[in-house]
């Protein structure tokens, strides 16, 4: 071969590279790049050591039961798995039932809103995102109804992720971002018009802790909605099968013990809420949920191979292949919980904290 042809092949093959790893590895809002991965907060020389961190608390199950330890074993997950979620799934971390003639994000942005006006929300007021991510409910809305969002995540790198995308999307004046427990908010009584929460709250040991926290900071007579993580009536606990489906969910997505459906409106009203409405929106006619995870399987094989060459070249932090694999097992659990129907990520629970009684 001579040189021309060696430059020639040479420059094929790097333009090729680069096609494969930054034009089709591009997340889907144009958020995050592969060449772009790291560990969140973690030091990227940590990564690999958190991540065996983050299994060892399935090894010591009553760990997870000792509500003080959840909170750090969420953050650790999230540093895990925030840039890949961002790059492979967007800015949103949640489930919608998939709509025919609608993209994704359309799907996304629906699902979003129709939480936000489930709670009759009004330009100006102060709304709280319990467990808010990177903030991509949180901007649909504020854009959609005019509030104002305050935002609560556990995850420091998620605040400073959310805050860059409020600015880039000129949303900074209507959407705030706090770094803090949902368990013990550093916010005053009665200083919420209304609250939602988008699968989060699912990461609580207590469902009750998280509530009650929520209650105290809604004024009296506002509304509280949640897409709650559930196990449905179909669930047996005897089945080996549904056993290690709702393990599987478990253990790669950092939940403490997924909770039946039948345990969700009993823990609003034990801490004093009104149940207005519980509804499982994955049910039809709503179409399948987990439609999205299943058709993604190409591209997670195409993101596998991307991760594997940039965590060998040390592009990517090492350990960023294994929480990879983790995800792409875990995206078979969540299919089967869907295609069996013993998991909805989608039981919406609409409360009312009541008025104040005169005296
Ligand atoms: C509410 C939670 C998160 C829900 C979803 C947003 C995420 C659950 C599983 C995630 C993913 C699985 C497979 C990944 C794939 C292998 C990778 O190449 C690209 C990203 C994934 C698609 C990733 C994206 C986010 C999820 C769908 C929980 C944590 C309570
Ligand atoms: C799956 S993500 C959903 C994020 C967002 N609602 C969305 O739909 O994009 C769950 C969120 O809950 C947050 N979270 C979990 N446990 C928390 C806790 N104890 N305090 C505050 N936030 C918490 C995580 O940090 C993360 O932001």
């Amino acid at each position: 071969m001579d040189s021309i042809a060696i430059v020639f092949t040479a420059s094929l093959l790097a333009a090729g590279i680069y096609w494969f790893v930054c034009m089709l590895g591009a997340a889907e809002q144009k958020g995050k790049r592969a060449v772009d991965l790291s560990g969140g907060s973690i030091h990227r020389e940590q990564v690999q050591e958190n991540y065996n961190q983050y299994w060892s608390f399935f090894r010591r199950p009553k760990e997870i039961e000792t509500a003080d330890k959840v909170p750090a074993f969420v953050d650790t997950f999230y540093n895990l798995v925030t840039d890949i979620y961002e790059w492979g799934w967007g800015q949103s971390f949640h489930f919608s039932p998939s709509i025919p003639g609608k993209s994704n994000l359309e799907s996304t942005k629906i699902h979003e809103q129709m939480a936000v006006d489930l709670i009759g929300v009004k330009p100006g007021q102060r709304i709280l995102d319990a467990g808010c991510g990177v903030g991509g409910p949180m901007r649909a809305i504020a854009a959609h109804s005019g509030c104002n969002v305050v935002g609560i995540t556990i995850n420091e790198y998620q605040v400073s992720r959310a805050k860059a995308h409020n600015k880039k999307a000129g949303l900074e004046h209507q959407c705030d971002v706090v770094c803090g427990n949902f368990l013990e908010m550093p916010f005053e009584d009665e200083s919420f018009d209304g609250a939602y929460s988008i699968e989060a709250t699912c990461h609580a040991p207590k469902l009750e802790d998280v509530y009650r926290e929520i209650f105290r900071v809604l004024k009296p007579g506002s509304l509280y909605v949640s897409y709650e993580w559930v196990t449905t009536e179909l669930y047996r606990g005897e089945d080996p099968e549904h056993v290690e489906i709702i393990q599987g969910i478990e253990r790669g997505d950092a939940l403490p013990g997924l909770r039946n459906y039948s345990d969700i409106a009993a823990a609003a009203k034990e801490v004093g809420f009104e149940v207005v409405k519980e509804k499982d929106l994955a049910k039809p006619p709503a179409k399948p949920w987990w439609s999205r995870l299943k058709m993604g399987r190409l591209a997670y094989w195409r993101n596998h191979i991307v991760v594997m060459v940039l965590e060998t070249l040390g592009v990517a932090p090492k350990g960023t292949v294994d929480v990879h694999e983790m995800l792409f097992k875990t995206a078979d659990y969540l299919t089967k919980g869907g295609e069996t129907g013993i998991f909805t990520p989608m039981h919406m629970i609409l409360c009312r904290k009541p008025e104040k009684k005169p005296l």
